[in-house]
């Protein structure tokens, strides 16, 4: 019979060197525990299960591997499930960021730390199966009173890593149970399916990333290569290694009599470095040709069975109408005679008829989303043109009303599920407003529907097809955002593709056109005439207009409103168009005084010429 006390008695003797039956990793553990965290086995703790809002942030950054891992951990559970385990997928933290447990023992699972959310860092929990993993990158079984903490000693958990395609330890895979046979030989079995599972979830990964290079699945019996292979690397368009699976490592080199310690020793490597192949012989490799005939051959020995998997073709897009000459009228509307305009206009007219992301830059008000409708009309896209501005969405928001979410997803959201924004604008335009702003886990999701095609919803399994035209937008300087690591490097240079970037009003030169477009706009609005003294039109641009086009229709609503008969003087413009007005006036007064010396006007108000050169050119204009 176990007691809190023999448990720490005995603890204490092996960490002073004594003989014990236990596993070597296990022994291991517990000396880490004791002499690197200073931990106390008599120090009893509750399982920690980390706040709501931290495991979403930790379930946000282990996105890929979440997804990628789902069927391989719902797969487990249905093997298991009837013997009351749970599954979990901790992250390379040890914080379960993935779950599959019987509702019916929910809230025990939940004390013992068997749930969602739990933390099972070795500094932090003692000796666990998933702490244990983290540190010596080893599938381990640890059983009942192999735990450190007195709190876990009725649990009994087996875990096994997952490792990236660059052979970093990403997750870790577990199934764990309340009660037990005394026996650890009891979870032999556990611990094979969760090691298979975990070279599985790999192997799905590995071809996931290399969609567009060679694959090549090994193993050391032809029966199971296409199916249920041991191991896979991935290869460039040079016959390189640019990934492999964990079992990969060991497989090579068993085969070659080589060493890697590390995946990073293998990548970049030439596959012929190990077998007498190259790249142009992989077709005879693919599943049509007779597995037991399939045989890499190390230094003229047969050393391993292969089966490759050749580069998906790129996805064909749609073919549409060919570029027009010229504008469309949608697009034509939006200047009247500025040529760094009608330029932009002639660019974003060759775009709309092609898939290609566009990213619009330009200050506040300056028509951003104007422009990005010209452009969806010019494509004649069937869909719709969707909306989304990231600055005004709750950051805990965006994620749902983008990407959707099935049914039942998270606490707090609707029964039936929801259609995001994303799937909203299939066969249309997405337009996402101020883009700068998006939370960066966002940011990677973004970046697979744009290079996959594909977007998947919170909670859900599958990857849904959608076929869109991405446009982004950002009054800021994006490249600073990627320089400080607030936003993706490579997200930005898809997106950036085509950059459309809006002049200021205050540098247009058909300022005077665009005033009259608008009263136009208005008269036809309020079926009425309005006409500008010409001394508003001398004030309008005067003003510095920092609020651009919004700013000079939000102005010219006002004054019109205002306007007796339709005639709108200097007293109908708001007080800051013109303050400046006044101000550029009483510049022109002074430098009259100074007898048009402009170096001398300079001079005296401590400024630079061109200040006052910019200054008189608006006022004169
Ligand atoms: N080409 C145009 N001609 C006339 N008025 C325009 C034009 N483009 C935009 N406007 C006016 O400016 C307003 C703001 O335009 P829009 O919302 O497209 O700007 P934005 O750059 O997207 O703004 P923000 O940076 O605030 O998101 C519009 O409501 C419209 O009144």
């Amino acid at each position: 019979m176990i007691t809190i006390d023999s448990h720490v008695r005995e603890i204490e003797r092996v960490t002073a060197g004594a003989d014990s039956g236990r596993d070597p990793a296990v022994v291991q553990s517990w000396l880490r525990c004791v002499n690197d965290y200073k931990l106390d086995p008599a120090d009893a703790q509750d399982a920690y299960i980390v706040p709501e809002a931290k495991l979403r942030e930790h379930q946000a950054q282990a996105e890929d591997i979440i997804r990628i891992s789902r069927s391989g951990v719902a797969s487990l559970f249905e093997q298991v499930s009837e013997q009351n385990y749970v599954v979990m997928l901790a992250d390379a933290r040890g914080v379960t960021v993935d779950y599959l447990g019987h509702p019916r023992l929910d809230s025990q699972l939940r004390q013992a730390g068997l749930y969602l959310g739990a933390e099972w860092s070795e500094n932090r929990a003692g000796t666990s199966a998933m702490g244990a993993c983290l540190v010596s990158g080893e599938p381990v079984t640890i059983h009942q009173d192999d735990h450190f903490d007195p709190t876990h000693i009725g649990l009994t958990c087996t875990a096994a890593p997952i490792f990236d395609t660059l052979g970093e330890l990403v997750a870790v895979l577990d199934i764990s149970q309340l009660r037990s046979p005394e026996s650890k030989t009891s979870q032999q079995l556990a611990l094979h399916l969760t090691r298979n599972t975990a070279r599985r979830i790999e192997l799905a990964n590995l071809v996931a990333r290399a969609r567009r290079e060679w694959v090549l699945r090994l193993s050391q019996s032809p029966d199971f290569i296409d199916i249920d292979p041991d191991a896979a690397v991935s290869l460039d368009a040079r016959g390189r290694i640019s990934g492999v699976t964990h079992g990969g490592l060991g497989a090579l080199a068993r085969a070659t009599g080589l060493r890697f310690d590390t995946a990073d020793t293998l990548i970049g490597q030439p596959i012929s470095r190990f077998f007498d192949i190259g790249i142009d012989d992989l077709p005879q490799y693919m599943r049509g040709q007779s597995a037991g005939e399939r045989v890499l051959n190390a230094g003229g020995e047969p050393a391993l069975f292969a089966s490759a998997i050749s580069p998906a073709a790129p996805r064909r897009r749609g073919v549409r109408t060919p570029p027009p000459a010229e504008p469309s009228p949608a697009l034509a509307a939006l200047s009247h005679g500025d040529e760094a305009m009608a330029s932009l206009q002639r660019r974003a007219a060759r775009l709309a008829v092609r898939d290609i992301p566009i990213l619009i830059q330009g200050e506040t008000g300056t028509g951003k989303e104007w422009l990005a409708r010209a452009i969806h009309d010019t494509g004649r896209a069937e869909g719709r043109f969707v909306a989304v501005n990231c600055a005004a969405l709750p950051e805990q928001l965006i994620e749902s009303e983008l990407f959707g979410y099935v049914p039942n997803a998270f606490t707090g959201a609707d029964r039936r599920g929801k259609t995001g924004l994303i799937a909203a604008a299939d066969g249309g335009t997405l337009f996402l407003d101020e883009i700068g702003d998006m939370p960066l886990a966002l940011q990677t999701r973004l970046l697979r529907v744009l290079s996959e095609g594909e977007v998947t919803p919170v909670g859900g399994l599958e990857p849904k097809p959608v076929r869109l035209r991405l446009i982004s937008a950002t009054h800021r300087a994006l490249a600073d955002h990627v320089a400080a690591g607030r936003f993706r490097e490579d997200l930005y240079y898809r997106l950036n593709a085509a950059t459309l970037r809006l002049p200021a009003l205050r540098d247009r030169r058909d300022f005077d056109a665009l005033v009259d477009r608008m009263l136009e706009g208005l008269a036809e609005r309020y079926d009425a005439r309005y006409r500008l003294a010409p001394s508003a039109r001398r004030a309008l641009p005067r003003h510095h207009w920092p609020g651009n086009l919004r700013e000079l229709q939000n102005s010219l609503d006002v004054a019109a409103a205002l306007a007796d008969e339709g005639l709108i003087g200097p007293d109908e413009l708001p007080e800051t168009v013109r303050d400046s007005a006044d101000r550029d006036t009483a510049l022109a007064r002074r430098l009259a005084d100074h007898g048009g010396n402009v170096s001398a006007l300079a001079r005296s108000m401590g400024v630079d010429r061109s200040t006052i050169h910019r200054r008189l050119k608006r006022g004169a204009g």
